[in-house]
């Protein structure tokens, strides 16, 4: 099992609040102890105050990393693209100063891309400081979906990142291809932050927690792991 943190929240502005606060710290002390901070950041509604209040610091952004957790295999305009929303949350502000890693590349194809993708991953310096991960109501965590073709790989390689293909639902929506951090790179982090928002969606996370099988539900490969420490921030 993961070393678990359960924060629950009486509302969004307080999981925003502290949340905001904990990742201010974890940049402050990465650049300390390291020289780098390292942050992996997911997509979705969850962290996106906390995202747009940090950019509002006055930190040594230069000196931050900012990388994305998972990206749908789209061009960096489309408005479905995780990397779009991070730079009109995260990187404005002083934020635009922190050197930005993407994921999507000229790849035609993610599996195509993966290659390029792990070398541009692997100048980051190890563990990550902070992992932001969010969770889908079909207990998808990063791209990490049920049953996804690459599913097995992402969670059993050593490598950093790898390429998925999901299978089409009404929760992945039409684009299906993408890219995400494997299992051994989450692990790879100080923290993992696991935001949850919503009765729906605890409930999904209580069901993952209560263990079965990791296919069905590949948030329970993170919560399982035993050199993972999660600190999940839940709010109604
Ligand atoms: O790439 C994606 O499909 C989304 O980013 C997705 O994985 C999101 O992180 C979760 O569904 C949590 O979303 P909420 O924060 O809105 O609960």
């Amino acid at each position: 099992m993961a070393t678990l943190v359960e924060k629950f929240f009486d509302d969004k502005d307080a999981l925003t609040k502290e949340l905001s606060a904990t990742l201010e710290q974890s940049l402050i002390d990465g650049i300390k102890d390291d020289g780098r901070a390292v942050l992996m950041v997911s997509g979705g509604s969850s962290p996106a105050a906390a995202y747009k209040h940090l950019s509002t610091l006055d930190l040594d952004w230069q000196n931050v990393d900012v990388a994305m957790v998972d990206e749908r295999w789209v061009e960096p305009n489309h408005d479905k693209s995780n990397e779009a929303f991070i730079k009109s949350t995260l990187l404005q502000n002083f934020g635009n100063a922190a050197n930005f890693i993407t994921m999507k590349n000229d790849a035609s194809t993610a599996q195509q891309g993966a290659e390029k993708c792990e070398a541009a991953y692997s100048a980051l310096k190890t563990p990550y400081d902070v992992t932001i991960l969010g969770m889908g109501p079909d207990g998808h965590t990063a791209s990490l979906f049920p049953h996804a073709d690459g599913l097995e790989h992402g969670l059993t390689t050593t490598q950093t990142v790898c390429a998925i293909n999901a299978i089409q639902s009404d929760v992945t929506g039409s684009i299906t291809e993408r890219m995400t951090l494997t299992l051994n790179a989450i692990a790879n982090s100080k923290v993992v932050k696991l935001l949850i928002s919503g009765e729906e969606k605890l409930a999904v996370y209580k069901q993952a927690k209560a263990g079965g099988d990791v296919n069905d539900m590949p948030l329970r490969a993170v919560l399982n792991h035993p050199d993972i420490k999660i600190e999940v921030y839940w709010a109604p």
